[in-house]
């Protein structure tokens, strides 16, 4: 199987977790699209669902194919989420955000019953970190919010370059106008403080650890798509 044919497989299987008549958060990024194409199909054929969308990038295509699709407001709670990750670690621990779309993800999984996370297992990791982590801020402040997170991250022992992530004609600028701050860790082996300490920044609008939120991943690997539990 090629990259490609791992995320649809790694899709095809959470599929099988969503039954007719279902609030369904939908992530973002390569993967949660080949979701999306499959859904697609079976909203075709009949099925219903109702869908939240994680970012304008999906509500663009589930338009496109068909997918019924409500904002959050109408529809608060929602049964599940299915949705990729960056890196995953054994404990189900994710890095999200590379696409840009970690705030509106992490909202739509708070208000899912489950979370199932959706990734081949290039993604899998011993400890979060390999990934430069995303860190969405507010554009106030720029300099003096990235100055404070450069200073947790020295408390925490963390080294490594934070850059600003560029577009093509100046920043990147997320779904709610924000930009976003690349945090080149290499491993992070305290999570949960770094994540404590970042929404303590009053400049942070959000990070991409996403720690204690999923429920499952299914992860796809050439031998077929496993599924790991969180452990309760
Ligand atoms: O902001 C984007 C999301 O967090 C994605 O779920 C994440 O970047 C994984 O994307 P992909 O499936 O393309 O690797």
């Amino acid at each position: 199987m090629d990259a490609r044919e791992l995320k649809i497989a790694a899709a095809k299987a959470a599929l099988e977790h969503v039954e007719d008549g279902m609030r369904l958060g939908i992530g973002t990024g390569s993967t949660a699209d080949e979701f999306v194409r499959l859904l697609a199909e079976k909203v075709a054929e009949g099925f219903k669902v109702q869908g939240v969308p994680t970012s304008e990038r999906t509500a663009r295509l589930c338009v496109e194919l068909g997918v019924p699709l409500y904002s959050l407001d109408d529809l608060p709670e929602l049964d599940l989420t299915i949705d990729g990750a960056d890196e995953v670690d054994n404990a189900l621990g994710l890095i999200k955000g590379g696409g840009g779309a970690l705030l509106r993800e992490k909202i739509v999984a708070s208000a899912s019953a489950r979370m199932i996370v959706i990734a081949d297992e290039t993604k899998l990791v011993d400890t979060l970190g390999r990934f430069p982590l995303p860190i969405e801020i507010a554009p106030f402040g720029l300099t003096a919010t990235r100055m404070a997170v450069e200073r947790l991250a020295s408390r925490l022992g963390l080294t490594g370059e934070i850059v600003q992530r560029p577009d093509k004609d100046g920043p990147y600028l997320t779904d709610g106008g924000h930009f976003i701050l690349d945090a080149s860790f290499g491993r992070i082996p305290d999570a949960e403080a770094l994540a404590n300490g970042l929404v303590a920044i009053p400049g942070v609008v959000e990070h991409g650890l996403f720690l204690n939120m999923a429920d499952a991943a299914i992860i796809a690997s050439q031998s077929g798509a496993r599924t790991l539990l969180a452990k309760t």
